[in-house]
């Protein structure tokens, strides 16, 4: 049974920006009553202001608090508990907050894959863990988790994201067979590319070969990803993806992934061999950009030593 946002307290992690703002923004627009979690005060204050502009009734309410979801789980229990006792109990849970670093492995820090997998992993984990018991108790509750196709697939510079992005899908289908019987759903996103700050920050340090690949996948509007992971979590849906490549990668990687219909199940079963040898081409044409980029970097190396 779907969901009933009208009333419902949702709480966004990394609801102050980009996706995460969006998804707010959808919720509220059904009707919902809205946390947003995120460190920074002045951005949070600015998004609340930008949400509260879609309010359908004068009850309507959206509750900032400033934390960072990724560095102690009993200062994140706290926060989930002071919202708790302003808006009731957490209905739906979007674990939006996260970021992204990209870099060849011997060019990235150590303590960039630290980051990354506290950050993507562990803050998801932390405001999970905080509302679960109780979703489990009323029998109620969506936990959303915001992966990426990055997360489906492993590419050239993203050996510290692509991990922190598949170690979600792992904590969400482990979870997912624990807490269905108490009417509990888990959703787990896998966006493209999306034009938000947080993705204008990552391209500043992409690597070339990083940006030719995911070129393979056109740039999505946030407000358009919000829309369908919305859309998702509301119907209780396992997967939630965006556009053809979205459905093909999801359909190729679903692997031992609960499906949410019978139609979805003979959809992956009917197409998985086409997908596959699609999935091939795409593997040697990315496999070329990287053999391409090294000939490039070698060729002008030489020319600046003859220079
Ligand atoms: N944009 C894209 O191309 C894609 C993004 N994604 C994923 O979607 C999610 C949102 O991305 P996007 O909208 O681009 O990101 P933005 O950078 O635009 O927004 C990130 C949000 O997360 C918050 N945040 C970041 N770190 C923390 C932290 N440690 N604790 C609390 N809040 C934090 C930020 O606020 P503050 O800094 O104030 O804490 C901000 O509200 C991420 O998980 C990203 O990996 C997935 C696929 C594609
Ligand atoms: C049947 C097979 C179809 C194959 C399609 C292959 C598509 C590969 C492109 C991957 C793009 C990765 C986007 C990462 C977005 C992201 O998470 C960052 N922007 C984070 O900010």
């Amino acid at each position: 049974k779907p969901l009933a946002l009208p009333g419902a307290h949702v709480v966004v992690t990394g609801g102050s920006s980009g996706i995460g703002k969006c998804i707010a923004i959808e919720c509220y627009k059904q009707g919902a009553f809205i946390t947003l979690v995120a460190r920074n005060e002045d951005k949070l204050l600015q998004a609340k202001k930008e949400i509260e502009k879609h309010s359908i009734n004068d009850k309507q309410v959206v509750l900032c608090i400033s934390v960072d979801v990724s560095q102690d789980y009993s200062q994140v229990e706290n926060v989930i508990k002071q919202a708790q006792e302003k808006l009731g109990p957490v209905d739906m849970l979007v674990n939006c907050a996260g970021m992204s670093l990209s870099g060849k492995f011997e060019d990235l820090e150590v303590s960039t894959f630290e980051r990354l997998m506290s950050v993507n992993y562990l803050g998801s984990v932390y405001p999970s863990r905080a509302v679960i018991t109780t979703m489990k108790e009323r029998r109620v509750g969506r936990i959303v988790f915001i992966s990426s196709q990055a997360g489906q697939l492993g590419l050239f510079g993203f050996t510290a994201y692509s991990s922190s992005k598949f170690a979600i899908r792992g904590l969400a289908e482990a979870l997912q067979m624990e807490v269905k019987p108490y009417n509990v759903y888990v959703t787990v996103a896998y966006p493209p590319d999306t034009d938000t700050p947080g993705f204008a920050e990552e391209n500043k340090t992409k690597p070339l070969e990083t940006r030719l690949i995911s070129e393979t996948v056109s740039v999505c509007k946030p407000e358009q990803v919000a829309k369908q992971i919305v859309k998702d979590a509301i119907q209780g849906n396992f997967n939630s993806s965006i556009g053809s490549d979205g459905y093909m990668l999801s359909s190729l990687t679903c692997g031992m992934a609960p499906v949410t219909s019978i139609t979805e199940g003979l959809q992956q079963v009917v197409t998985m061999g086409l997908f596959r040898t699609i999935a091939l081409f795409y593997l040697g044409s990315f496999d070329s950009i990287v053999r391409r980029c090294m000939m490039q970097r070698a060729k002008s190396e030489i020319a600046d030593k003859t220079a």
